[in-house]
């Protein structure tokens, strides 16, 4: 939860206002939708989220807690291309377990990461090397590479902005699939409000920078939903001129 955050960078001696008293509240079990003008302090959002940097003033709230150090409760998949080309697609998967789940031995490590792969559909490719798979292979090993250490909360930063629309959209219904299923938390950064609305149970609209929260709206569509369907729902066209017309006017 955020309350009240308002975050300053200082770049070459001046002072550079990112984010001005934000307040957000997400609930857990959910996802949130964060869409704005470019520079607006989304990723901000999810960096002080994920402790990497403290607000300057206000507070960033985890399960009740103020985030003071790295949070170990989320997992952080960025736009960009993380996987490491020296490791297999299971050897990437393995990763966070390696890093920070000494505890889970070695067999049942091999087991999750197996699953994992399973899961996400990318069997039969657990020894192939992050080159000799597609872009959309790629996304599916950094989301099973996230999900195999089994977050409570997942930050998504356009995780799949550099996709192509049907690929997208495939993506959308395994990550709706997948966290639906492992009951995770979910913020996710977009710039692309279609994107918002067929994902999230909350889409909040960001000013233009400083980024303030200009709107919050609910997206009242039953789950589960099929990402392939979901933009000739009837409430979609409404809800989407709805938010356009709130971002439209920080865009101008
Ligand atoms: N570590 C940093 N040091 C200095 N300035 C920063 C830092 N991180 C972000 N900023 C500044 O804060 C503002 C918000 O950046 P942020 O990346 O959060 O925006 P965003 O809404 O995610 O943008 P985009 O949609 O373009 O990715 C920008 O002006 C950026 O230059």
């Amino acid at each position: 939860m955020l309350k009240h955050v308002s975050k300053t960078f200082e770049v070459n001696g001046k002072s550079m206002p990112a984010l001005e008293s934000v307040d957000l509240e997400v609930a857990a079990g959910t996802f949130t939708a964060l869409v704005g003008p470019s520079g607006c302090g989304k990723s901000t959002v999810l960096n002080m989220v994920a402790g990497l940097f403290a607000p300057s003033s206000g507070e960033v709230l985890y399960d009740g807690h103020v985030v003071t150090r790295l949070n170990h409760q989320v997992g952080y998949m960025t736009q960009k291309d993380t996987l490491l080309p020296w490791r297999t697609v299971r050897d990437n998967i393995a990763l966070p377990l390696e890093m920070k789940r000494r505890d889970i031995n070695q067999k049942d490590r091999g087991e999750r990461v197996a699953d994992m792969i399973e899961l996400v559909g990318l069997k039969g490719f657990g020894e192939h090397f992050p080159a000799q798979l597609s872009g959309g292979m790629r996304k599916r090993v950094q989301l099973a590479r996230m999900l195999v250490y089994r977050p409570e909360t997942l930050l998504m930063d356009e995780p799949f902005a550099a996709l192509d629309a049907q690929m997208r959209t495939v993506m959308h219904g395994e990550l709706m699939r997948l966290t639906e299923l492992q009951r995770a938390t979910v913020i996710f950064v977009t710039h692309d409000l279609a994107e918002a609305i067929t994902l999230a149970d909350k889409v909040a609209v960001f000013t233009g920078r400083p980024g303030r929260i200009k709107l919050q709206r609910d997206i009242p569509i039953a789950r589960p939903r099929d990402p392939f369907k979901v933009r000739f729902d009837d409430a979609v066209a409404g809800i989407q001129e709805e938010l356009w017309d709130q971002l439209r006017e920080e865009l101008q």
